[in-house]
């Protein structure tokens, strides 16, 4: 790769949340970052205070003489530090004017802004963290729930990427061992020889792959969040369920049909699923123009859902609206939520049984919280239930990039196969073996392009 002169300029960004709060912290990193602290600040002489302190002093503006803020600051010397740069860290009271004034300061002496995701960025680039450990950074910043934020730490703390580079290193040492067979062949058969080593290490390396990537599933859930729809005809009480999984009265409840005009989207933290909950427009016919916009997201939010809550009013017979929903969210991942149980009940369970084909079943009332936890349990046991991996070691894949990357990784291992099994010559095998062995590189990002890093950086929060 090569570097452009502003890869490694000194940078700055106030790190801490945007507004008021008790503390600020405004952070430098780059070899210029003393330079720039010593500039304005008064106190201890920065040269002479040890690594990894925090000392007391103020922020003078040098060009007045003014002061600014009375401040902690830290200094942390390269290369233990997280950028494996230099970095100051001020910690100012928490106002905006003030914290804003002491970035100008520190822009106005020599560092430059820094863009999103930049401190982790050079984190990477000088090589204290691979790629799936950066992603893991924000991954644990926009974690949802405990589990979440469980996969999250531990694809930081390296678990993922020690599985991919042991891959990776099985996969070269082979390669290296088919070079020294076709360069130096001490028996006839070599080419035999040469594909069943090769054989065998697509096969191990394809099952292990294979392993890895059945944890996908509910790793993606865990990142990004289960997308659940709740579906239903207006006033059957679809709004008042999503409060309840919120625990938190976000969506306007009323007893008048259609009272919900648009979709509003909110995550709920399910025994620690998180899910990403779609409250929608009672889905009917209708003329009333705003309604059917709303009615029209509806049908789009089943469409992307994985997993989809239809309610039905339990206190009123099944309707013609009700049967054409089922039918729309038929061979979907679903719960049939009867609701309004604590009404005297006319729905008949075999005729839902039978139409549903027997999904998941559950009585509600909303209105007296019934059956409520139940519905939490079985959300929560159709996505997690067959021992899902929340003990601190095991890994999980959560991420869409290194998802697809696995399946590419998968598909490049069985064209070895197929190819031996076709007698194809070693020499074209060794190629997807190759391919393989980069596409494993891009998850760690041992092999990688500079959009690609631009692109993944940009998504972080500033400061970070
Ligand atoms: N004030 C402050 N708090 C923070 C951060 C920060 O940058 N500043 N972090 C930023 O996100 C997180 C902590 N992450 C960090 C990760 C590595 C190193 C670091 O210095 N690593 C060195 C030395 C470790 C050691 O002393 O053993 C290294 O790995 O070489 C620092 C912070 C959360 N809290
Ligand atoms: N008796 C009874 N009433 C309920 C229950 N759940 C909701 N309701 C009432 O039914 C009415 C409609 O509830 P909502 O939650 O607004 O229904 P909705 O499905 O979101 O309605 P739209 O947004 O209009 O599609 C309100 O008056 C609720 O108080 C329940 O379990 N039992
Ligand atoms: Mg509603």
């Amino acid at each position: 790769m090569v570097l452009t002169t502003t890869e490694f300029d000194t940078i700055a960004a106030i790190s801490t949340p945007p507004g008021e709060g008790g503390i600020s912290i405004v952070r430098i990193s780059g070899e210029e970052a003393l330079d720039v602290a010593k500039k304005i600040y008064r106190g201890k002489s920065l040269d002479k205070v040890a690594s990894n302190t925090i000392n007391y002093g103020h922020i003078i503006d040098p060009s007045t003489g003014q002061e600014i803020d009375e401040v902690m600051l830290s200094v942390m010397r390269a290369p233990h530090t997280y950028t494996k740069e230099d970095i100051i860290e001020i910690n100012c009271h928490g106002g905006i004017v003030a914290t804003n004034r002491i970035l100008q300061l520190v822009i106005s002496n020599g560092a430059r802004m820094a863009e999103p995701g930049e401190f982790t960025k050079r984190a990477f680039l000088n090589g204290r963290i691979d790629l799936s450990q950066s992603e893991a950074v924000m991954d644990l910043i926009e974690a949802k729930t405990d589990r979440s934020m469980k996969a999250a730490i531990n694809q930081l703390d390296g678990n993922l990427s020690h599985l991919i580079k042991h891959l990776r290193k099985d996969i070269l040492d082979v390669l290296a061992q088919v070079e020294v067979n076709i360069d130096y062949p001490e028996y006839d058969d070599v080419e035999t020889m040469t594909s069943k080593l090769l054989r065998e290490k697509a096969t191990d390396v394809h099952k292990r792959i294979v392993q890895l990537l059945q944890t996908a599933k509910q790793g993606k859930i865990l990142r990004d969040g289960l997308a659940t729809s709740i579906i239903g005809r207006p006033n059957v009480g679809k709004s008042s369920l999503l409060n309840h999984l919120l625990h938190e009265d976000k969506a306007i409840v009323t007893d008048v049909p259609g009272t919900t005009r648009d979709v509003l989207e909110e995550y709920a933290n399910v025994q620690g699923v998180p899910l990403k909950l779609v409250d929608t427009a009672g889905i009917r016919d209708t003329t009333d123009k705003v309604e059917k916009i709303g009615v029209d997201r509806s049908r789009k939010a089943i469409a992307s859902a994985d997993l989809i809550l239809l309610v039905l009013n339990a206190s009123e017979e099944l309707t013609d609206e009700d049967r054409q929903l089922i039918k729309a969210t038929n061979g979907k991942q679903r719960i049939v939520v009867l609701n309004k149980t604590d009404l005297p009940i006319k729905l008949k369970l075999n005729e839902i049984k039978q139409l549903t084909h027997a999904d998941h079943i559950i009585s509600t009332s909303a209105i007296k919280s019934d059956g409520l936890k139940e519905l939490e349990k079985l959300i929560s046991k159709m996505f997690f239930d067959e021992g899902i991996s929340s003990s601190q070691n095991d890994v999980m894949v959560t991420n869409a990039r290194h998802i697809g990357l696995l399946n590419q990784a998968k598909q490049a291992l069985e064209d070895v196969i197929k190819g031996l099994d076709t007698g194809m010559p070693v020499d074209l095998v060794q190629i997807d073996m190759t391919r393989c062995w980069d596409l494993l590189g891009e998850i760690t990002g041992d092999s990688y392009q500079d959009e690609l890093i631009d692109q993944l950086f940009s998504q972080f929060c500033l400061g970070k």
